[in-house]
């Protein structure tokens, strides 16, 4: 196919994503719409670059190449800076350099003292730096987010990377081996429009499972903490503590449950209001994620009652464990202006014994929290 066909069948592709994209966009979340809109203006201006390439042949030089160069590199831009607000990352100005340090570039190397060679050398790095930073945005957050989308997304922005390179490399090393982009003798110019078009037609692709991939991890988030404290929920202990109990049952590691509950919690909601019963809930949730020990976990069983399962052998250590809870706690008054107001807890505490039910073990520590407030209160009590 020649270079000009492909340029304008690679822009039809790319306008036909970004209108797919378009048409998706009221189902995202505000949160990924920004990042939505630069990615579409992004395939738009690449799209209207590609065309004024197929088309450069019958319009002057000086003015087609710059601005067909100067839109695609934009469009480029327009994906990093996709990327950079999908990670949350700020937006700086200088994002914008290399598409016009690169038009500008072009620009002279057309008009006032053209170039042919210069012209794909200023191409080629002003695109890589741009898709290499791209890719290290896209890399540097999967360490935090681990999406198999995001590998994909940061792999087309590498290897479109070093065509580029490869392509640059290539012009200077065959200076004869072309006289312009369209310049049908040249395999690599017939590869160009293809390559082009990967970002804003595959990449779109990926960026859409980036999206996709981002709801689920937030629903899943949503359906598994509790929304005040972010500890796990009530659903998420009762499936981990099966499976830990599950696990004690065959004699893989000892088990125990605590059930923390803040003393006299009505009594902070009643003199201080809702929102200072809110931040009291919090606080205990940070103490006791923080005094918690490794293989432990916190959540939140509902209103003020917490619960830590515990990898403990034996009742003398998940005593012990309970009582750094307890203290922990205790050590740390909530801070409501310049009164502090002090929070203690009682707890519950139930080894497990061979229970094939979380519901039995919960039943003894609850008997247990029962006791432990009976005895006055800012306790341990096994059941
Ligand atoms: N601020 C706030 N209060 C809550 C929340 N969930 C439950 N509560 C309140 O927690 C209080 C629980 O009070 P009680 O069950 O009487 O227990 P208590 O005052 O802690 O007394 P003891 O457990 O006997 O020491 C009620 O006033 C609920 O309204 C919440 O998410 N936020």
């Amino acid at each position: 196919m020649d270079p000009t066909t492909a340029f304008l069948i690679a822009a039809l592709m790319m306008l036909l994503n970004g209108g797919v994209l378009g048409l998706m966009h009221g189902d995202l979340p505000a949160a990924l719409r920004p990042s939505a809109i630069s990615w579409r203006i992004g395939t738009l201006l690449q799209a209207c670059g590609c065309i004024l390439f197929a088309v450069q042949q019958f319009m002057p030089a000086e003015l087609v190449l710059p601005l067909g160069n100067g839109l695609v590199m934009l469009g480029v831009a327009g994906c990093w800076r996709a990327m950079r607000q999908f990670y949350g990352l700020p937006d700086r100005w200088i994002l914008l350099l290399p598409a016009l340090l690169g038009t500008l570039g072009i620009w002279w190397f057309a008009g006032p003292q053209p170039d042919f060679i210069a012209r794909i050398v200023i191409a080629s790095l002003a695109w890589c730096v741009m898709l290499v930073a791209a890719a290290w945005t896209v890399l540097a957050a999967t360490r935090r987010e681990q999406a198999l989308s995001a590998r994909v997304l940061a792999g087309i922005f590498a290897v479109l990377a070093l065509f580029m390179l490869l392509r640059g490399v290539y012009f200077v090393v065959m200076p004869g081996a072309a006289g312009t982009i369209v310049d049908r003798s040249s395999w690599i110019n017939a590869l160009t429009p293809m390559l082009a078009a990967v970002l804003p037609v595959i990449g779109t692709t990926g960026f859409l499972l980036l999206c996709s991939d981002r709801i689920r991890r937030q629903w899943e988030r949503a359906a598994s903490t509790d929304y005040l404290t972010g500890l796990a929920n009530r659903r998420t202990i009762a499936a981990l503590g099966a499976q830990r109990l599950a696990q004690a049952a065959r004699g893989s590691g000892g088990f125990a449950l605590a059930l923390v509950d803040i003393d006299h919690f009505k009594a902070i909601n009643d003199r201080h209001g809702h929102e200072a019963g809110d931040l009291a809930l919090q606080q205990v949730a940070r103490l006791l994620q923080a005094a918690a020990g490794s293989g432990d976990l916190a959540g939140r069983q509902g209103g003020e009652e917490f619960v830590v399962l515990l990898a403990a052998a034996g009742a003398a250590q998940a005593l012990a464990a309970a009582g750094r809870l307890r203290e922990a706690v205790r050590a740390q008054p909530l801070q409501l202006g310049a009164a502090p107001v002090a929070i203690t807890v009682s707890i519950g505490v139930a080894v497990a014994q061979g229970e094939h039910s979380l519901d039995d073990l919960l039943r003894r520590a609850d008997a247990a929290l029962y006791q432990a407030k009976a005895a006055g209160r800012d306790r341990v009590e096994l059941g």
